[in-house]
């Protein structure tokens, strides 16, 4: 007999076997090869005109905003960093990635890292750990002015659905714009005189606006330095098709200005923010404030024959500056026809009480609730204020003007390299029963430090942010604060002086969003919660980049010494250079 037959009858399913396992090992790769995102940038000085007017800026591989990071919930992303800018040093902050277990690649030159060296290359190396609309932009200085950012989209893992539907996915990125390249403004304003920055020429939306060149003095025109032709500057364009939903994930990294963006004619529904799930609500327009990030869905489902306008206009400081603008082209119109009507103008600039409801508004959306801890451990308590010290003017809080120190804090206090800032711990709170937020003050007892918060590894901390009168009088502004390496619970807003006694009483923690960036509005006060429980050193601050600048934020430390072995690429400045010397 024979068994030939028989053999290949069960050597033919162990083949199948094998080739499908060698098949499915080969996709296992091919998967765990797709978990990783890697991306070789350069950055760059060079001529560009966002605005039609040419002016110094930083690009990455020659664009301004950067390449849009495209990632799914896990992915590694790698980012070798090549520093072609001539004379400055750089630091890229991936903004609203959490650096969980890679503190050192959040980014922030002086707390995290050294500034990056021109003719170096760095690695930043992390993990987006978790589904949505995230920016990353230079933290060095004021470079983020310059042009230096761009957008992280991170889609939801496989098997997972998003809790909206929609056909189309776009990240569009709101700033405002200036003539002034940033060193130029850093020079004003740590000057005494000071010189203020003023309010911006022009308001970009993904990098695209129109200065009107006709209004430029006589003798600053140079032929050819502002030209409304050049196809740089002609208005962002969003081509959309009848009855399609769009998910719109527009961010704000303007430099000074809070915004009001509107789609005319068309309601937006308000899904997501910095990364967590809203629930939903319909607005007309959406107050942004920079830092912060949003995810709108906009049916189009208006008169499709004509071109409508999107735009941007300044609130909470007197505008000065036209009206943002961009197309929203119903698909067959020729993209570039300007829609018939007037472009909408935003709500009044002065309307706080507005731009406080719309925050309100915001809550974790049913399903998604990450409910907050019942209490804190730790109540701090943070002052905003406008300061003279030595004539120079500063903010402050509790009357501490923050400074940098040239060795990272996250090296000094990971490597033990000895006291190399300021050891005093600054004030928890302010002269609550006294001090009168609504007076011009003088807090002449106002100095400046690089001290730091210490909080006590997996604590719960509360924030918070009390506004006052700035120097001028009758004058409070908006100042959105960003926490690196964490989302916050936003329990409440308030108008007035914070009352510790009932204040918390109101606190919302039945439902409370989740952010990273959040405002607190003229003579008012925002409350968060978070944990301390991530490793690291971590910067919290307006994102106003002339108020961080000025002194506006603290840096808080937790559980430094669980954080594993330093890169030995983040060193190299301060006190590291002589600690890493063989
Ligand atoms: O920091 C600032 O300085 C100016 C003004 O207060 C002094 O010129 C202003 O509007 C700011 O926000």
């Amino acid at each position: 007999m024979n068994f030939r037959p028989v053999m290949y009858l069960f050597k033919a399913p162990l083949m199948l076997l094998f080739s499908s396992y060698i098949i499915v090992s080969l996709l296992a790769l091919q998967r765990a090869e797709a978990g990783i995102r890697r991306y070789e940038w350069e950055v760059k000085n060079e001529f560009k005109s966002p605005d039609c007017y040419q002016r110094q800026v930083i690009t990455i591989n020659g664009r301004t905003p950067g390449p849009t990071i495209l990632a799914q919930q896990g992915d590694t992303i790698i980012v070798e960093l090549k520093n072609s800018l001539f004379v400055e040093n750089v630091a890229i902050h991936w903004h609203g990635i959490r650096q969980i277990g890679t503190p050192w690649s959040d980014g922030t030159a002086g707390v995290t890292q050294c500034p990056i060296l021109p003719g170096e290359t760095f690695t930043y190396k992390f993990v987006v750990d978790k589904a949505g609309t995230y920016l990353y932009h230079g933290h060095y200085g004021m470079q983020r002015t310059d042009g230096l950012y761009g957008s992280i989209q991170v889609s939801v893992p496989d098997g997972v659905t998003e809790p909206f539907a929609y056909d189309y996915d776009q990240s569009i990125i709101l700033t405002d714009w200036y003539h002034k390249s940033s060193t130029e403004q850093a020079i004003g304003l740590s000057s005494k005189p000071f010189g203020w920055i003023g309010e911006p020429q022009s308001l970009l939306i993904q990098g695209r606006g129109t200065f009107n060149c006709s209004t430029l003095n006589s003798l600053a025109i140079v032929p050819g330095l502002c030209n409304t032709s050049n196809p740089e500057c002609s208005p962002y364009v969003l081509t959309v098709v009848p009855g399609k939903v769009y998910r719109l994930r527009i961010s704000s990294l303007t430099s000074l200005s809070a915004f009001n963006f509107e789609i005319e004619g068309h309601n937006m529904t308000v899904v997501e923010s910095d990364g967590n799930y809203v629930e939903p609500f319909i607005i007309k327009n959406l107050n942004i404030y920079s830092g912060e990030t949003y995810s709108v869905l906009v049916k189009a489902d208006q008169d499709s024959s004509r071109n409508y306008w999107a735009t941007s206009n300044v609130v909470s400081r007197k505008p000065q500056t036209p009206t943002g603008l961009a197309i929203f082209n119903y698909y067959q119109n020729d993209p570039q026809k300007l829609p018939p009507t007037m472009p909408t103008t935003g709500p009044l600039w002065n309307d706080s009480d507005y731009r406080l409801a719309q925050s309100i508004a915001i809550k974790a959306r049913q399903g998604y609730i990450h409910p907050p801890p019942r209490s804190s451990d730790r109540v701090i308590i943070l002052l905003n204020t406008q300061n003279q010290i030595d004539g120079y003017l500063h903010w402050a809080v509790n009357n501490v003007s923050f400074t940098l120190p040239s060795t990272p804090y996250l090296i000094a206090l990971k490597d033990k390299l000895g006291n190399v800032f300021d050891q005093k711990p600054p004030p928890q709170k302010y002269d609550l029963v006294n001090y009168d937020i609504f007076k011009k003050q003088d807090n002449a007892n106002a100095t400046t430090s690089n001290s730091i918060y210490k909080l006590q590894f997996n604590s719960t901390v509360d924030i918070i942010l009390q506004n006052a009168n700035t120097m001028t009088p009758n004058n409070s502004e908006t100042h959105p604060w960003h926490l690196h390496g964490h989302d916050f619970w936003v329990l409440g807003y308030g108008k007035g002086k914070f009352d510790p006694n009932n204040d918390p009483k109101k606190y919302n923690l039945i439902d409370p969003i989740m952010k990273n960036t959040v405002p607190v509005h003229p003579y008012a006060w925002t409350a968060l919660r978070f944990r301390a429980n991530n490793p690291g050193v971590w910067a919290f601050h307006c994102h106003i980049e002339a108020h961080l600048f000025m002194g506006m934020g603290v840096v808080f430390e937790e559980g430094v010494n669980k954080v594993g072995k330093l890169p030995l690429s983040i060193t190299g400045c301060g006190k590291s250079k002589v600690y890493y010397r063989p």
